[in-house]
């Protein structure tokens, strides 16, 4: 009977969120300020007190009369880099590689300071592109300043923290996304005296928002002041950018470093000159340095995490590598900070050390014993493809700018040798410097940023004012994407929600995940996916990726949802740590094939999400989340809500899939064809769902997409229940209607009493949601309401049918 139904319709185009944008809720303001050097609540020091400090200090400082291991160019430039940081709030160094900016011009900074009587006032924080710098530089510093005064020197770093002892006379190493989200609780650093920008041509993202956000602390906090340091940057645009502020040049000093090109090598290795620089290739070179070169350990470039395994490998299974005699290490940002400051260890007499590295090892660190640079000549960098809203690691060259730091590694405790795996006329098509991340990533994650630092102000706006601008278009993009999660609302500003995965330092939409799985009480496992998601947890390679997927195959089971594996590898692995012994242990990684670092780095991400979800007072302690038996995991087993949970962070990443295909003219009944919003997609061979003849559901959610020959293909994805669209989803009004474009409704039909039903379902789920994000506080209080309707909702979902159209094949309009 016609008017026994009603058409439900749930509309991906038009997602105008939940209606809990309209409720704005305050910003979570921490009203006090934190110290940016100890992260303890800021308190500034009384008149007294800071003469105090200061007096002690200066003795302090008279008796350690701290010394310099050895002598550098800067130290010739000292009075000159004081007097002028002294004379100019913002002052651009312009020192050659290896000159000592590093490791010196800070401790000056310091060291001026406190000679002065004003130590308790002089703090300095110095920014490093990476954590392996941020570290090994902070135990350089601290160890030419000798005993007395090294707890004065501290770093800060994702996962790991040791900071100076106090506030007032310190000095801190840290990365950049570190004091990013120090500025959130102290945006005029107060109590800092100056900031020590490194590394600055490295242009990525945050170092751009960094400065961007400087030049607003400056206005307010007339005691900072701003050092800006590189070696091979545009200093010119950089000073322009702060005014015209003074560039100071140091000259440097190198042991000299022999360049050979790729045809220099080919002719001393007597191979013919068509050679593909590939990963047998690269260990040939290795073999022969330690054949033939000099004593001394080899520093080896390479594009990612893969070619340093694959030329791992083949070094490994050559003859000449047999005998024990090298020791070679990986070095990748994956890698725990202790397991990276292996690489700062000087192998046995007679053993060459070889470190296989990413371009992490390019900037700032010293390993002394480095004599023979090998550089693979490219790196992965993303690129974004507004149109399809996808982002590709490719493979590229490098700059002129990374040859030069590359090389700059060797040279610094003796002479050295570079070995460019490139023919010398590759120069002349290089760019000086690299493109910068801002003008070819996605900007969402940019965006929340700008919106806690700066809610007032619009996004294009602010995005105007970083030193190179991204288009307009690709900033109102973000907003839109923001918007059509709920994270922004019309006027762009950050909703209930927003305000919320504003606090987790992860993507958005993960941070979306994350929020609403602390709600629907699964928490744990969404842990561990978003975590796999920044974190491959498999071992993977060119040569495993078989496997790989084996692997994978039978943690899904028939699950159909890479992130049901992820949570199931993670899981497994956390238990081996607490019931397993260690072969045990050995054994679930390697019959898995999972990376013990990976998993190491992803537990330490897991822990940091959970910090953050007590940050936006989502749970109310961070242990909390990793408690099986909290309130939080109370569903945690509940597959079906954790795919669930997925889609309500994830929409409107979602996938229809459609059965029955035409292709060169002829109709294919049984294969798949998928398709987003964006228009028809592929699903990568790394995801389970790949080649499945069947699928339990036709929708799938998914989180990231690559570009590939003009394809986009889907790298993980999970079948949803079509229950979880209705209810879950953002909608608003008394329709639900899913449509893609230029194709008409898919609908599905129902009884109006069963509509009527679900739609109260919906109604008290959304709800529920909106409560516990205007008014966390009373969480607690509702707990046992909220605890039955999940309850009903897990219920339906676990007993209803998740494909239908199975059954009934003309209940889908086309
Ligand atoms: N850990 C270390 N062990 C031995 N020598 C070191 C160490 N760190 C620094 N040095 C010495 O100090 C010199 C200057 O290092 P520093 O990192 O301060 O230079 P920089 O000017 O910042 O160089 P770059 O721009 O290449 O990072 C090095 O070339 C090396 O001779």
């Amino acid at each position: 009977m016609e008017d026994c139904f009603v058409c439900v319709c749930v509309s991906v185009c038009d997602t105008q969120s939940l209606g809990l944008e309209e409720l704005y809720f305050p910003n979570l303001i921490h009203e006090d300020l934190t110290d940016a050097v100890t992260g303890r609540p800021y308190r500034p020091l009384s008149v007294s007190e800071a003469r105090q400090l200061s007096a002690h200090l200066q003795e302090k400082w008279e008796s350690a009369s701290p010394g310099l291991s050895v002598v550098l160019p800067v130290d010739a430039h000292r009075e000159r880099v004081i007097s002028q940081v002294q004379s100019s709030r913002v002052v651009v160094i312009d020192g050659e590689t290896g000159c000592g900016k590093t490791t010196r011009i800070p401790r000056f900074l310091l060291e001026e300071g406190v000679r002065d009587g004003e130590g308790a006032t002089c703090n300095v924080l110095v920014t490093q592109p990476r954590r392996i710098s941020a570290v090994s530089v902070a135990h350089r510093v601290a160890h030419e300043m000798g005993p007395a005064l090294k707890s004065s020197v501290g770093y800060q770093v994702r996962l790991e923290s040791r900071p100076p002892e106090q506030s007032g006379g310190a000095l801190l190493f840290l990365t950049v996304g570190i004091l990013l989200r120090k500025l959130q609780s102290n945006p005029s650093l107060k109590g800092i005296s100056h900031v020590v920008v490194d590394e600055v041509h490295e242009r990525d993202i945050n170092t751009d928002l960094l400065l961007a956000l400087l030049r607003s602390s400056l206005k307010e906090n007339p005691d900072l002041r701003v050092v800006l340091m590189s070696a091979t940057g545009d200093k010119q645009r950089l000073s322009d950018y702060f005014g015209g502020c003074p560039i100071v040049k140091v000259p440097g000093f190198m042991h000299p470093v022999k360049d050979r090109y790729l045809e220099d090598v080919l002719r001393e290795m007597g191979r013919p000159v068509d050679v593909t620089p590939d990963a047998d290739f690269v260990a040939d070179v290795i073999e022969h340095i330690d054949r033939c070169g000099e004593p001394g350990a080899v520093l080896c470039f390479l594009p990612g995490w893969q070619d340093i395994k694959a030329v791992q490998e083949k070094l490994q299974a050559k003859r000449h590598f047999s005998s024990g005699s090298q020791m070679i290490l990986p070095l990748h940002s994956s890698l725990s900070v202790l397991d990276q400051q292996a690489v700062f260890q000087h192998p046995q007499e007679g053993q060459r050390k070889i470190v296989l590295a990413t371009n992490i090892a390019e900037t700032s660190i010293t390993i002394d014993d480095i004599v023979h640079v090998v550089d693979a000549g490219t790196h992965k960098e993303h690129n974004y493809d507004p149109r399809t809203k996808v982002s590709c690691l490719d493979t590229v060259w490098i700059s002129h700018s990374n040859v030069t730091q590359r090389k700059g590694r060797a040279g610094r405790c003796q002479p050295g040798q570079s070995y460019h795996l490139f023919p010398r006329k590759q120069l002349d098509s290089m760019t000086t410097f690299p493109i910068p991340e801002i003008l070819r990533t996605p900007l969402e994650n940019l965006v929340v940023q700008a919106k806690i630092h700066s809610p007032d102000c619009k996004a294009v706006d602010f995005l105007s004012q970083v030193l190179d601008s991204p288009e307009q278009e690709a900033v109102r993009d973000a907003v839109r994407n923001l918007q059509d999660i709920g994270v922004l609302d019309k006027t762009e500003t950050l909703t209930p929600l927003g305000e919320r995965v504003s606090c987790m330092s992860c993507d958005p939409r993960l941070g979306k995940v994350l929020v609403l799985s602390a709600m629907f009480r699964c928490v744990l496992p969404m842990l561990s996916v978003a975590a796999c998601l920044t974190k491959d947890p498999f071992y993977n390679s060119m040569q495993n990726r078989g496997l790989v997927n084996k692997a994978k195959e039978a943690l899904s089971r028939s699950s159909s949802s890479d992130y049901l594996v992820f949570i199931r590898a993670v899981l497994g692995w956390r238990r081996l740590q607490h019931e397993g012994d260690r072969e045990e242990r050995d054994d679930y990684l390697y019959r898995h094939t999972l990376s013990k670092f990976s998993l190491r780095f992803i537990n330490g991400l897991i822990s940091q999400f959970s910090e953050n979800l007590n940050e936006a007072e989502v749970v109310t302690r961070a242990s909390e989340c990793q408690r099986a038996t909290s309130l939080y995991n109370e569903h945690s087993n509940q597959d079906e809500l954790l795919k669930a949970v997925l889609l309500a962070g994830l929409y409107p990443n979602l996938i229809q899939v459609k059965k029955g295909v035409v292709t060169k003219g002829r109709f294919r009944p049984n294969s798949m064809f998928f398709r987003t919003l964006n228009g028809p997609v592929m699903l990568h061979r790394a995801s389970v769902n790949r080649g499945k003849p069947e699928l339990p559901s036709r929708w799938l959610t998914f989180f990231s997409a690559i570009q590939s020959n003009g394809n986009v293909f889907i790298r993980d994805s999970s079948t949803v229940h079509p229950l979880a669209l209705l209810l879950l989803t953002d909608l608003k009004g008394d329709r639900v209607e899913v449509s893609l474009p230029g194709r008409s409704m898919v609908r599905c039909e129902l009884s109006v009493e069963t509509w009527e039903l679900l739609w109260e379902l919906r109604t008290s789920i959304q709800t529920m949601l909106y409560r516990n994000l205007n008014h966390p506080s009373n969480a607690i209080a509702n707990s046992s309401q909220d605890g039955k309707l999940i309850s009903l909702f897990v219920e339906l979902l676990n007993n209803t049918d998740s494909n239908p159209s199975a059954q009934s094949s003309d209940s889908e309009v086309d």
